[in-house]
């Protein structure tokens, strides 16, 4: 998917939402589990519950991966249920030497057709180039994480007093462009978020920590909007496990609902969408 249709979206939706289908076997509903693919069956219903309201999906690979072939099939069957016109992202935190890179990158956007895919930049450009080589598909590097660790380097120093996560965003963002490239930029870091914007002006970010985390989706919004909304916030546990009863669903798209009529407002009061 381009820039410009991803846009077209979240006008027409008026949501910059995305779900996270951080799937774990052990907090679904009791009553799935006799399904042949519980896993399936229940991001099936979630994405029928909150289609409406997101303009993106991003399943963490993790929680696939970790149920071996099993896992990797349902995560396949889920990326083919997902309605075309939302964009989809393979958290999947990937990078390394050039050539491993690539097939990484065929992976993900051509074994499975996924719209992006989350890179960790540490390795450089050349684990990072090999994914900018496809075709309306997207690199969304790690630039300022949402969890306690991004103290341990992101946030560290080097002499002249310029920020690791700084350095980070001003040569990378030369790699790409904002038609390819997107940064992670975690919703827990509030006001540090209108520092990214500073320096990668154009580009859109995934803003993870919302919702389990505690970021804000109204600081997020302040400090992180451009004049395309720039921004795909992402909420998982505190969508899919809204409930786990059997109106789990029910419950998953009420809370989408939730956060996209916010960022209607949002929307409205920065964009006059
Ligand atoms: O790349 C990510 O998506 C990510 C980066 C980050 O800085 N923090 C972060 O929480 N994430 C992911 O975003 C999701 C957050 O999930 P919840 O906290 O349940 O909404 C998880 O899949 C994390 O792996």
């Amino acid at each position: 998917m381009n820039r410009k249709t991803l846009f077209e979206q979240i006008k027409q939706k008026k949501s910059f939402l995305c779900v996270g289908l951080d799937t774990d076997p052990a907090k679904i509903p009791a009553h799935l589990l006799k399904e042949a693919d519980p896993i399936y069956e229940f991001n099936k219903q979630i994405i029928d519950a909150t289609q409406e309201y997101t303009v993106a999906y991003k399943p963490n690979i993790a929680f696939y991966e970790a149920l071996g072939t099993k896992g990797w099939e349902s995560l396949q069957k889920t990326l083919e249920y997902i309605p075309k016109s939302i964009f989809t992202i393979a958290d999947a935190k990937r990078g390394d030497i050039g050539n491993t890179s690539s097939l990484y990158a065929k992976a993900f956007f051509e074994t499975m057709d996924f719209d992006s895919i989350t890179v960790a930049p540490y390795m450089g450009i050349d684990s990072v180039k090999p994914f900018l080589e496809f075709k309306d598909k997207w690199v969304i590097l790690l630039a300022l994480t949402s969890n306690e660790g991004s103290m341990d380097f992101q946030l560290t120093r080097s002499a002249e007093g310029k920020p690791l996560f700084q350095e980070v965003l001003e040569k990378s963002s030369k790699w790409g462009t904002p038609e390819n490239m997107m940064y992670v930029v975690g919703a827990t870091r509030g006001e540090k978020i209108a520092e990214v914007r500073k320096i990668v002006p154009e580009h859109f970010f995934l803003v993870p920590g919302v919702g389990a985390q505690g970021g804000s989706l109204k600081d997020v919004a302040k400090y992180g909007m451009n004049s395309e909304c720039g921004l795909l916030v992402n909420s998982s546990r505190g969508i899919i496990y809204a409930s786990n009863g059997e109106d789990f669903a029910e419950a998953a798209g009420k809370e989408a609902k939730k956060l996209q009529e916010e960022m209607a407002v949002l929307l409205d009061k920065y964009l006059s969408l």
